[in-house]
């Protein structure tokens, strides 16, 4: 099935934060006994073999160079370029009289082969095709202001196209969020390791196609040796294919497991319908709905394969809960006394458990607060309910969501999913995974909903709560992805993705 091709195929499965490729970049020239200067050669050429790559010989390139290595990296670039015929401008930002010793090296190859710099003063006087980025790159510190910001604006207002070395100025490496201004390229090329930020938050939307340039089998033999507890890696549906449940010719619903989604409170039957509904079409053997006895017709309207049970008590839901294998908890659950009598019986239970909505906004009141550590248990958040889970405000955990997750999945001893560009999946032993499918069009009421019973139905199957999560993350995204390709992001509703979802739960 055509799928919306992606930026990050090629790239390494491990992200890392700046400072862990800062290691990197140290590890590469102690353990092969080279210079920085070498390393940054090399970026150079990777960078000047991606330009040519993608846009093949350009009559006439414009190099922004900051006075740090990333611009370094730029001299490098433009003297390549003028080597091989091109018309480079080079405009300078900052004191490049006090650059490191790497830097000025390049510098001097790049005087060597005929490109004169000329500082820049807010206008950016270039009427050439390409614009290479070499403002900042890791050693981005602060929001950018000034005449660093007036040359981000104008080449995000320039017709060219733009390479952004490393990652695109303004970004934060480690965060993904925009530090003032950042630059909108069409190609980033990376060095040495993926940066976490690239993948979450804007990053995705900044950097345009990603390409990767390792520059050293050093650096990556001591990314190996990251301990776990420090370890990110990202994910799309495509690799994790082979984790969805086998089916046997010779198989019955009980193989499958049972999935009870709980939930629907007074006016949000909606909810634990798409739930249940995603569940089956996950490929959960049963699935039962507990949720107010006025509900039961509607959801029965929608999908006569649920079993819907009305119920007014904890008592009665206790015995529905023997029944289930997983349960499904929080869809339009609302938090009146009626859900909260639904929730004490839900903790009271060892059943496996993907808690969302209103079961985690109950969760986040500290008469509430409960541990998961013996259970498996998936927490899934969006950034509004992670805040008041961890007691901040969403802004907080926008700004770092690799530590939130982290946060989550340490306070609650749990597998959390934090929802949003980039969804992360974090588990207590801090391994984060970044799901690198979805789109904008994920924004939409019910989304939520769907992928609770994604995740619920594949911890049926007998997937646990970190496979479970990954997988159903990325289906879950994937589907929407594939709704999107069709009609269009804007106008995607959550029941679109149901036909995508089973098609996806099909594929070899
Ligand atoms: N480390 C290596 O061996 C290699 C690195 N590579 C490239 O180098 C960059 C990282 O280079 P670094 O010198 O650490 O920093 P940057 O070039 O990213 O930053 C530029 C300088 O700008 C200053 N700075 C930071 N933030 C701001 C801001 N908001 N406004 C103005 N100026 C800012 C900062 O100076 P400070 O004195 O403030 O610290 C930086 O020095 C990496 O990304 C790679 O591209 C090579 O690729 C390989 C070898
Ligand atoms: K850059």
């Amino acid at each position: 099935m055509k799928r919306p091709n992606s930026i990050v195929d090629h790239l390494p499965g491990a992200l890392y934060s700046a400072e862990q490729v800062r290691e990197l970049d140290q590890a590469a020239i102690t353990f092969e006994g080279i210079r920085t200067f070498e390393l940054m050669a090399r970026a150079g050429e990777a960078a000047f073999a991606c330009l040519l790559g993608r846009w093949g010989y350009t009559e006439s390139v414009c190099v922004m160079a900051g006075a740090g290595n990333n611009g370094g990296d730029g001299y490098v670039l433009a003297a390549l370029a003028a080597l091989h015929g091109m018309s480079v401008s080079l405009y300078t930002l900052g004191n490049h009289e006090q650059v490191s010793a790497a830097t000025a090296e390049a510098a001097q190859l790049a005087l060597d082969a005929g490109v004169i710099p000329q500082v820049f003063e807010g206008e950016l006087d270039f009427d050439g095709e390409l614009i290479v980025d070499a403002l900042f790159g890791t050693g981005l510190n602060a929001t950018v202001a000034g005449v660093y910001a007036d040359a981000i604006w104008a080449i995000n207002a320039h017709p060219a196209d733009v390479l952004s070395l490393d990652i695109p100025s303004g970004l934060d490496a480690n965060t993904g969020c925009v530090l003032g201004v950042a630059v909108r390229a069409d190609m980033t090329v990376t060095f040495v390791g993926t940066k976490r930020g690239l993948l979450v938050a804007d990053g995705p939307d900044l950097c345009g196609e990603i390409a990767f340039a390792a520059l050293s089998t050093e650096a990556a033999a001591a990314g190996r040796l990251i301990p776990d507890c420090e370890r990110i890696s990202w994910h799309r549906l495509q690799q994790l294919g082979q984790l969805l449940p086998v089916r046997t010719g010779n198989s019955h619903k009980g193989h499958f497991g049972h999935v009870l989604v709980v939930g629907g409170d007074q006016g949000m039957v909606g909810a634990v319908t798409m739930a249940a509904e995603a569940a089956g079409r996950t490929g959960a053997g049963l699935v039962s709905c507990a949720t107010r006895p006025e509900h039961s017709v509607a959801v029965l309207a929608r999908r006569p394969e649920v079993m819907v049970h009305g119920v007014s008590s904890g008592l009665e839901l206790t015995g529905l809960l023997d029944s289930a294998s997983v349960l499904a908890v929080g869809p339009g659950m609302g938090q009146s006394s009626w859900s909260e009598l639904m929730l004490q019986q839900v903790l009271n239970s060892e059943k496996p458990l993907v808690l969302d909505a209103d079961g985690l906004n109950l969760l986040a009141t500290p008469a509430w607060f409960h541990e998961f550590s013996e259970r498996n248990v998936v927490l899934t958040p969006h950034p509004g309910e992670a805040a008041r889970l961890l007691g901040l405000d969403t802004i907080e955990i926008q700004q770092n969501r690799f530590v939130a997750a982290r946060a989550l999945a340490e306070k609650y001893q749990a597998v959390v999913v934090l929802k949003g560009r980039g969804t992360l999946i974090a588990r207590p032993d801090g391994r984060v995974a970044v799901c690198t499918d979805g789109n904008s069009g994920m924004a939409t009421g019910g989304m939520g909903d769907v992928l609770t019973g994604v995740i619920a139905a594949l911890m049926a199957q007998g997937s646990d709560a970190w496979h479970a999560a990954r997988l159903g993350v990325c289906l879950h995204s994937a589907a929407a992805d594939l709704a999107a390709a069709e009609g269009g992001s804007r106008g995607l509703l959550a029941t679109d993705v149901f036909p995508y979802l089973r098609a996806l739960n099909n594929e070899s």
